[in-house]
């Protein structure tokens, strides 16, 4: 029974059982095409996660890991199963959830500064201009902007306009932020440093993070549950699994641990067997 049907005064403990649903993928399935042509790209999926989790979801190319975090952020509408957050049903993409893609997605003709604070002026247009400059000046220092608020994207680097991104999705303060590969076009370098400055954000304020990846290391170093998918058609959550390092974390240090060696062979072999026995996506 979803959680809009209990009543906190009822029952007390009702609202850590809303924190442990915080967002609730009930029966979640999607599919593709119309008539013979209808391919079912997501079985039916049950997943919640709990209020200021960090959640990966991992699986093999073209399993449906982009669909599921299109369907959460209100931008494809499932063919079936109900969506919640925070109780309330999700039809649509609203300003409770911020989006951050592989691509830099910023409005190239306005700064840094600029993007930064359009997105405000959307998404919290109580702010007056003044707490607008202060959100937007606080979220670019916090990712080493400081220096660079007035330039247009096309003057920076494509790992400056990725931090640009995640200080514009921070500053929106969503209940869920939702991460797709969001250093997947990055060289090795930056994304090394792109994924220490997103864990130190995080660490600050421990907002509800769902974030798509392919990369086993970064799973492990950021999530506290990772849930992999098999190969699809018809995939689905196989796994949920707990990462069992605690916070705040060094993701530096977490591969001289014997548990992190043997969570990423685990991680590894469930891709690769999939990968072998499962259909060609
Ligand atoms: N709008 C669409 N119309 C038809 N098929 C689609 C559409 N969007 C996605 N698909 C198909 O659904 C499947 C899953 O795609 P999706 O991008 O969700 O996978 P993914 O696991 O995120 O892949 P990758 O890891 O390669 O980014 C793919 O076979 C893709 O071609």
């Amino acid at each position: 029974m979803p959680e809009t049907a209990l009543s906190t005064h009822d029952d007390p403990s009702a609202s850590s059982r809303h924190d442990a649903s915080f967002l609730h993928l009930e029966g979640i399935s999607k599919s593709f095409g119309s008539g013979a042509d209808a391919v079912q790209i997501v079985a039916p999926t049950d997943v919640r996660i709990g209020r200021g989790q960090f959640v990966s979801l991992l699986g093999p190319s073209g399993c449906g890991k982009s669909t599921i975090l299109s369907i959460i952020a209100g931008l494809v509408e499932p063919s079936d199963g109900l969506l919640w957050l925070d109780r309330r049903p999700i039809d649509g993409p609203g300003a409770d959830r911020g989006v951050v893609f592989q691509q830099h997605v910023l409005l190239p003709w306005m700064s840094a500064r600029e993007n930064v604070e359009f997105a405000l002026s959307c998404a919290r247009p109580e702010l007056g201009a003044s707490a607008r400059a202060e959100v937007t000046d606080h979220y670019l220092d916090l990712v080493h902007l400081g220096h660079a608020k007035d330039r247009l994207p096309g003057q920076l680097s494509g790992g400056m306009q990725q931090r640009v991104g995640i200080a514009r999705a921070f500053s929106l303060e969503p209940k869920v932020l939702l991460l797709d590969e969001p250093f997947g076009a990055l060289d090795a370098l930056t994304r090394h440093s792109l994924q220490r400055e997103l864990l130190r954000l995080w660490e600050a304020d421990r907002r509800t993070v769902v974030m798509v990846t392919h990369d086993v290391d970064e799973a492990i170093a950021l999530s506290d549950r990772i849930l992999v998918m098999n190969h699809g058609p018809d995939a689905t959550v196989t796994r949920d699994i707990s990462v069992p390092f605690d916070r705040p974390r060094d993701p530096d240090t977490l591969p001289d641990e014997a548990a992190y060696r043997r969570l990423r062979t685990s991680l590894l072999d469930s891709l690769t067997r999939d990968e072998t026995t499962g259909d060609a996506a």
